[in-house]
């Protein structure tokens, strides 16, 4: 068998308080982040929030105003130097695909693989055709293929040379919503069974949940948590992370105890302490799979508003104190709007904040 040139895997990627801009203004600053071996990271945010200026700064295509970036404990970037992209051994999916239209798809895979062999790059072509379920396309051309094909077409192209690390921008993106639930998981298969570590952008959150270990929730510049999907859903550390994840509601509240709170929903005893003050005025986090539809309770809430999911109803129920909240029922609990049904109250990561 042919000698392959050797998978560089990376160790670590590591953002240190780096501020990037254009014309000397900073649009990110103090950006801290981080992911190891083997994980995909993503920059989740709301549109212009700067994602895609520190995944170019990751890049090498934007110098650094200030902090570091290193692969492996090389410096990539400073606020006095940047290594240019083509020696990071970084790769990049784009949502613009610009796969080359003139090449084969053979061709365009083998684009990036230079000083390999013949016999290397034929099988590094059909190693990566078939791993992106699409044997045989090697001499089809790009614009007889669909546009997941063509996608999962770039991430061979930008897996190919074995780079430490791929960036992806909003890959997904010009994809319709089936497809890009079926892609979205091959995807992260592929990368892991490659071990290949990436970032992701994106501003959809259940793109960044299905793909990433790592999220960074981004608002105005600025990273304002970084965790598990898991973290940042049930952990989250601030109102706009809390309400930028997820749907949910605000309900006003008073500690009563170590891990104890009074609201609207009645006394809820949560799973550990939450650090407030017995008497302190609150905002309580409730999500909608907290609150279930259950027949047999006795707290009541009328149906406001309904949306049917398919497999779940998602409603908007007012509770006995006037305020509405989320409830989730299962698929056959078909209610109608001013109709009165059970809930049972299922929280218990109690998420609070001081009232404004
Ligand atoms: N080349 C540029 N010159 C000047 N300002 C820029 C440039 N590129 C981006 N910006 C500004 O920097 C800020 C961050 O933009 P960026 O594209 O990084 O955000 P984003 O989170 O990726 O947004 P989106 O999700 O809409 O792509 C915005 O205010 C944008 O207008």
């Amino acid at each position: 068998m042919t000698a392959m040139p050797p998978n560089k895997m990376l160790k670590e990627l590591k953002l240190s308080n780096i501020a990037v801009g254009y014309q000397g203004i900073p649009v990110v600053q103090e950006a801290n982040f981080r992911i190891i071996e083997g994980q995909i990271g993503c920059l989740l945010g709301p549109s212009g929030c700067g994602k895609s200026t520190l995944l170019r700064a990751i890049a090498g295509f934007e110098p650094l105003m200030g902090g570091e970036i290193t692969l492996d404990n090389e410096v990539l970037s400073s606020a006095t130097e940047t290594l240019s992209p083509e020696k990071r051994s970084i790769g990049m999916v784009f949502q613009d695909i610009a796969l080359f239209p003139h090449l084969t798809i053979g061709a365009n895979i083998a684009f990036g693989l230079k000083g390999w062999s013949k016999k290397e790059v034929q099988a590094r072509i059909e190693y990566l055709l078939e791993l992106v379920g699409l044997e045989g396309y090697n001499e089809r051309y790009p614009h007889s293929l669909s546009g997941g094909q063509q996608q999962r077409v770039a991430l061979a192209r930008a897996i190919a040379p074995k780079p430490k690390l791929l960036l992806m921008d909003e890959p997904f993106s010009g994809l319709d919503a089936k497809l890009r639930e079926e892609l979205v998981p091959d995807i992260r298969a592929i990368l892991q069974h490659e071990k290949v570590s990436a970032i992701l952008v994106t501003h959809d959150q259940a793109e960044a949940f299905a793909m990433a270990d790592q999220v960074a929730i981004m608002e105005a510049g600025r990273i304002l948590q970084v965790g598990t999907p898991y973290e940042i859903y049930h952990e989250p550390v601030s109102r706009f992370v809390a309400m930028f994840i997820g749907q949910g509601d605000f309900l006003p509240a008073v500690v009563c105890g170590d891990n104890c709170v009074h609201s609207d929903l009645g006394e809820i005893h949560g799973d550990m302490e939450h650090g407030f003050k017995s008497g302190a005025k609150v905002d309580l986090l409730v999500r909608p799979d907290d609150i279930l539809h259950d027949d047999d309770s006795a707290f009541k809430g009328l149906i406001v508003s309904k949306w049917f999911r398919g497999s779940y109803f998602l409603y908007r129920v007012k509770l006995p104190s006037g305020k509405v909240t989320y409830c989730f029922a299962s698929s056959h609990h078909n209610h109608s709007i001013g109709q009165e049904i059970g809930l049972s109250v299922n929280l218990d990561h109690l998420v609070m904040f001081p009232t404004h």
